[in-house]
């Protein structure tokens, strides 16, 4: 813990509160009571909207201090506070974390922009890119371009239900410089069930998070089908190896050792194994592609975002750009059949094209 001077210097804000937003605040506001650097209270900004009680999701939050509707039946902790005013949410606090869907920052970032402290600290927990005419670029670059500030990351294998329930597991926090910020995001996550290491490496981390999503669709094609195993563990070889390249192509700083940590493989297999992204990508399959990706989300996850066929887009366009899509035969072919220009089966003639 922090010495004396820094008492109560350290305000936290979640922007965010879908199914891992809600474990996130709920960790947090353990630790926040726990250490007398920081501020007890946290405030939750969410996404208002009407549950069909006619309640506020909200007023239910402050009221049942539960997420009924992304995460119902915990528990998050009577110091975490549901603010619907993003920018009063963020006003007072020096650490923020962003946990939403990765297709909604630009437009968060763009109302936050001048409003908010001068000191604060960033961490993103948020899987997905843009695609920038140089490539792509990750959300915790949007952040840090758009709000002026530091940005580490937290990325793991981090199934949001099991963590809720306080099952043990491991995350990565990655960062760029700032150890010291590092330590502090790490003594904000920890706890006895939550194991959270820090590397510099914010790319490599921010990278095996959001590619292993498209992994993770390919799995799910391959249970669809009942292709066993084997050919799931053979999807998911693959698909590290496409991480890996992809991620060195663009970013030559990452490091290899970066793929071994919770974020790399483990993450990989925790969501190729339980993940939404398989979950909805098995129901593609079975459907034999006759339901949209779009319309299967709605249906089974309640408004829960996948970030996974979003994410292969984006990878497909950056890519394209460069004519490197024969080099990712596994990423372009995931694009290729969640757009329903293949049939899912396709998933497995990548080995045809020699993968890296
Ligand atoms: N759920 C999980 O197990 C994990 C999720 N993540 C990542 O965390 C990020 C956030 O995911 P979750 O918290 O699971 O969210 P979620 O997918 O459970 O919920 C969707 C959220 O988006 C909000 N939303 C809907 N429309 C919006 C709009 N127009 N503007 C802003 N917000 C809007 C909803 O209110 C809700 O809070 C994603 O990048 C995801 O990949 C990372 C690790 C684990
Ligand atoms: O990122 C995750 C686990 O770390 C969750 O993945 P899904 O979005 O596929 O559920």
């Amino acid at each position: 813990s922090f010495p004396a001077g820094n008492a109560k210097m350290y305000k936290v804000t979640v922007v965010g509160s879908g199914n891992w937003g809600s474990v996130a605040a709920k960790l947090i506001a353990s630790n926040t009571v726990k250490f007398g650097s920081f501020h007890d209270e946290v405030r939750m900004w969410v996404f208002e909207e009407k549950l069909p009680s006619g309640e506020k999701l909200t007023e239910v939050i402050n009221k049942t201090n539960e997420n009924v509707k992304y995460l119902p039946g915990v528990k998050l902790g009577k110091n975490v506070v549901a603010d619907p005013d993003l920018e009063n949410a963020v006003k007072d606090a020096n650490m923020l974390v962003f946990v939403t869907p990765h297709q909604f920052m630009d437009g968060i970032c763009k109302r936050l922009a001048g409003k908010i402290r001068a000191d604060a600290e960033g961490i993103s927990l948020i899987k997905g890119m843009e695609v920038k005419k140089e490539g792509p670029s990750m959300i915790s670059n949007l952040i840090t371009k758009q709000l002026g500030i530091n940005c580490s990351v937290l990325m793991g294998a981090n199934i949001a239900n099991e963590i809720a329930m306080e099952k043990f597991s491991e995350a990565t926090v990655g960062y760029n410089q700032n150890k010291s910020a590092a330590d502090r995001w790490v003594q904000l996550f920890c706890t006895p069930y939550f194991n959270v290491t820090a590397i510099q490496d914010v790319e490599g981390v921010e990278l095996c998070g959001t590619l292993k999503n498209v992994v993770a669709i390919a799995a799910g094609f391959v249970d669809g089908l009942e292709m066993g195993n084997n050919t799931k563990a053979a999807i998911m070889r693959i698909g590290l190896k496409e991480m890996m390249a992809f991620s060195k192509m663009w970013f030559p700083s990452v490091k290899d050792s970066t793929f071994f940590e919770s974020c790399g493989v483990a993450d990989l297999i925790t969501t190729c194994m339980g993940g939404r992204n398989r979950k909805v990508a098995d129901a593609y399959a079975r459907n034999g592609g006759k339901k949209s990706f779009d319309e299967l989300e709605a249906e089974m996850l309640h408004g829960q975002k996948l970030q996974g066929v979003l994410t292969a887009q984006e990878v497909h366009e950056v890519l394209r750009d460069r004519g490197w899509q024969h080099m990712f035969p596994l990423f372009s072919a995931v694009h290729a059949i969640s757009t329903g220009r293949l049939p899912p089966s396709a998933i497995v003639k990548i080995s045809e094209e020699k993968p890296r």
